[in-house]
């Protein structure tokens, strides 16, 4: 096949594609800079993860993206977000929430934050297919106990019938992710999806991110801290670091040999990614030694230089740029550039 043959192909299954997307804050502490100059690109049925310590911006990314973040901390967004072929930051708000209501869905870390408690999951879910599948009561019906069995709920019909704060975390979990399917999004971004659950009902929403990847084709981008979840779920990953992606490549590629020290110290601090696969105790984790860099005090090198264990002279003064290291992964580290 002639390579503009290959490279039209690539296109056409270009689900998400990124470019420069930086977000400026308004903060106590002046603007910061809280996303910057993050590039990626996901494919129909592409599962990838984002991961990166707590404050490296990886919320802040897919707010920008989904162009969420409150006006009164948003200054200003830069650079330009595709999907499905539509620039998203020339959209109007009406056909924004179609979008974020359709062809995209959101997952969040606390599932009652998506469900209304006063409200059974059934009539959330009917009300949703309703709305934005337009379909009859009868059908809506139907369709949200297929949707619940879908996801795994135990007794749908009964289920159907429960109120959101009398499940457990797993099985309201289950119920966002089938409210979230309702709208047969290409694209589910999932943020923190099973931090708040305990190890052995981790593994089973993870398995059923699995399922529904295979089953419905749905991409997934998936925001965690953990690289056991990356290690179970993800083809390719990006590692975030004080509002910048460090490092990106294929899953293979960031576990076998990760480039970025900082993408190293992170897998150094896993003591097995057993449990994920297991669903045995997760044991604690280790963590790396000081704390990311003020956003608005950041140094004038490279983010990570004061907590790098290959440090040199450079990094302190110059920020590295993002540097191809292979066909499909790229590093912002002097050392390797
Ligand atoms: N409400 C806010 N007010 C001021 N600054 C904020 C606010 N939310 C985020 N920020 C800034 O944006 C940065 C990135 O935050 P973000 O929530 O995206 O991090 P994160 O990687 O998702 O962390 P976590 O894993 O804890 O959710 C923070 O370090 C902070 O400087």
């Amino acid at each position: 096949m002639a390579i503009s043959n290959i490279l039209e192909d690539r296109k056409k299954n270009r689900l998400l594609d990124v470019q420069n997307l930086s977000a400026y804050l308004t903060t106590a502490d002046g603007t910061v800079k809280a996303v910057d100059r993050v590039s990626f690109t996901i494919d129909q049925g592409e599962i990838m993860a984002v991961v990166g310590e707590s404050g490296s911006g990886k919320t802040m990314m897919i707010s920008s993206i989904m162009n969420m973040i409150p006006s009164h901390l948003l200054q200003k967004l830069e650079g330009s977000v595709m999907f499905q072929g539509e620039k998203l930051f020339t959209l109007s708000e009406k056909k924004m929430r179609e979008i974020r209501g359709n062809g995209m869905a959101m997952v969040f870390q606390n599932a009652m934050t998506a469900l209304d408690p006063s409200y059974t999951i059934g009539s959330q879910l009917m009300e949703l297919l309703r709305e934005k599948k337009g379909l009859s009561s009868q059908a809506a019906k139907k369709r949200s106990l297929e949707l619940l069995s879908q996801v795994g709920m135990p007794a749908p019909e009964k289920m159907f019938s429960s109120y959101a704060h009398r499940l457990s975390g797993g099985l309201r979990q289950r119920a966002v992710i089938a409210m979230a399917l309702s709208c047969e999004p290409s694209l589910i971004i999932a943020d923190e999806p099973t931090t708040a659950l305990d190890p052995t009902v981790q593994l089973q929403i993870i398995e059923l991110f699995e399922k529904i990847n295979k089953e419905t084709g749905t991409a997934i981008l998936l925001i965690t801290h953990d690289f056991g979840v990356v290690a179970r779920l993800a083809q390719k990953v990006a590692v975030m670091y004080a509002g910048q992606i460090v490092e990106q490549g294929s899953l293979e590629e960031l576990l076998q040999s990760p480039a970025h020290p900082y993408t190293r110290s992170l897998l150094a601090c896993i003591p097995s990614t057993q449990w994920i696969f297991s669903g045995k105790e997760k044991q604690k984790l280790v963590q790396i030694e000081g704390a990311p860099p003020s956003l608005a005090h950041l140094p004038p090198g490279c983010h990570f230089a004061d907590r790098c264990p290959e440090v040199e002279a450079i990094c302190r003064k110059e920020k590295p740029e993002m540097v191809k290291i292979s066909h499909t992964a790229e590093v912002r580290c002097w050392k390797r550039g």
